[in-house]
């Protein structure tokens, strides 16, 4: 990529996608296309087909998708696999009719296997079953990588596959329901440590709702009060976050440093037909940090941050997914990249973020 050439950000408002946007303006990229959502609906195949040849962006970034957390994934299970579907294929089957020089799609690390060894590489893809709660998000991310293997093979394109861990940062989705654990928990131990001091404007205010009855009856039905905030699951179920900038960093720089045809060849020249193939199977890359903590030290990391005094409850009725899904970031790490934001320091920048975006 040189700083002139025509960049496509799907979904540039989004967690990943406004990261993306900001990294590339900061190196100095300044020829960027941006649609909305309401702009340019990417399940729609007739309106991608003209959007691309419109713009004949020369690079995509793939960061638009249905996304969403346990529950959310669980219960919309139609809508993540119909949409999720619908807007990859019509992003990629475009950018190889447009001859887009390369295309890093976004998977993400629920393709792995629940009991995959820890930590996951690479190769545990398709190995065994996957997680319930998010088997049709996860089909679909499958799809997505195979989509861009076998365009690769077949068509010789050049679009590059990553598996992010769990992540956040600014643009995050903060609904109480449909978000990730780790906004739903800031924004959760924020409200009750308000009514705890009973600061009622700033509780009516966040929620949207025109009197404090209304606001604690509201944060009552997911167990929040002055007192006490409900942790979904058991508390032991672990995850690897990852702040949504060095996400963006990463994907810039395996969008810059990255070609799938010359692992490929390199790959070709030197090793067995068997070995290539697998390796042909294995060219999505993880991007983590490699260490994982528990819900349950999240949720208090998040509730001394805060400041909130009152206790943590766990709800066993709510699920609690994988128990673990650590990368193995040695593949990334290999070619030169690093995550830069420790979780405690993440989590006061996105606390501060909400307090001033809210
Ligand atoms: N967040 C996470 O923890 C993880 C995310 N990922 C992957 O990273 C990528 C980005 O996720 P993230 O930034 O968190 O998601 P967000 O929900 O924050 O952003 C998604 C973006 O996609 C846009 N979008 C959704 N549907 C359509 C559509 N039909 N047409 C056009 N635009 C659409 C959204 O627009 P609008 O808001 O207007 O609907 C939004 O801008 C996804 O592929 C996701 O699977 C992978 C692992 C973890
Ligand atoms: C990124 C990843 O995100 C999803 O997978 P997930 O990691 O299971 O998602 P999560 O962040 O929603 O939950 C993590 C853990 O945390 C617990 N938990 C506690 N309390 C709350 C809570 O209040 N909200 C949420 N959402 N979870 C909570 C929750 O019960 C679970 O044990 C995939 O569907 C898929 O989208 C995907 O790829």
């Amino acid at each position: 990529m040189n700083k002139n050439s025509k960049i496509y950000v799907a979904g540039h408002r989004g967690l990943v996608g406004s990261a993306i946007l900001k990294n590339l303006q900061v190196k100095g990229y300044n020829n960027i296309v941006t649609r909305t959502h309401k702009e340019l609906d990417l399940t729609n195949q007739v309106d991608v087909a003209s959007f691309f040849k419109e713009e004949q962006p020369e690079y995509v970034f793939l960061a638009a998708a249905k996304v969403g957390g346990i529950v959310a994934n669980n219960v919309y299970r139609a809508d993540f696999i119909y949409e999720n579907m619908m807007i990859q294929n019509n992003v990629i089957h475009q950018s190889y009719i447009h001859n887009v020089k390369k295309l890093l799609f976004l998977g993400s690390t629920c393709i792995y296997p629940k009991h995959a060894p820890q930590p996951m590489k690479e190769e545990y893809l398709l190995t065994d079953t996957l997680e319930y709660t998010n088997e049709p998000y996860a089909i679909a991310k499958i799809a997505g990588i195979k989509m861009c293997e076998s365009y690769n093979l077949q068509y010789g394109t050049n679009f590059i596959s990553v598996m992010p861990t769990n992540l956040y940062g600014p643009n995050d989705n903060f609904d109480l329901e449909r978000s990730h654990v780790l906004p739903a928990l800031i924004r959760k131990i924020h409200l009750a440590k308000l009514l705890s001091e009973s600061r009622y404007d700033a509780v009516i205010k966040d929620l949207g709702v025109s009197d404090i009855e209304e606001a604690k009856d509201y944060l009552a039905t997911f167990g929040v009060s002055e007192q006490s905030v409900e942790i979904w699951g058991s508390g032991k179920p672990k995850r690897e976050f990852l702040w949504s900038e060095d996400m963006a960093d990463a994907c810039v720089f395996l969008m810059e440093k990255r070609d799938f045809k010359d692992i490929i060849i390199a790959n070709a020249m030197k090793q067995s037909v068997e070995t290539t193939q697998k390796e042909i199977r294995n060219t999505h890359i993880n991007i983590g940090t490699g260490t994982d903590v528990s819900i349950k030290e999240l949720a208090e990391t998040i509730r001394e941050i805060i400041g909130f005094k009152g206790n943590l409850v766990f709800n066993t009725e709510k699920p609690d997914g994988t128990m673990r899904k650590l990368t193995d970031v040695s593949k990334l790490n290999g070619l030169g990249w690093k995550y830069k934001v420790a979780l405690s320091e993440g989590v006061e920048r996105i606390y501060e973020w909400y307090v001033a975006r809210f």
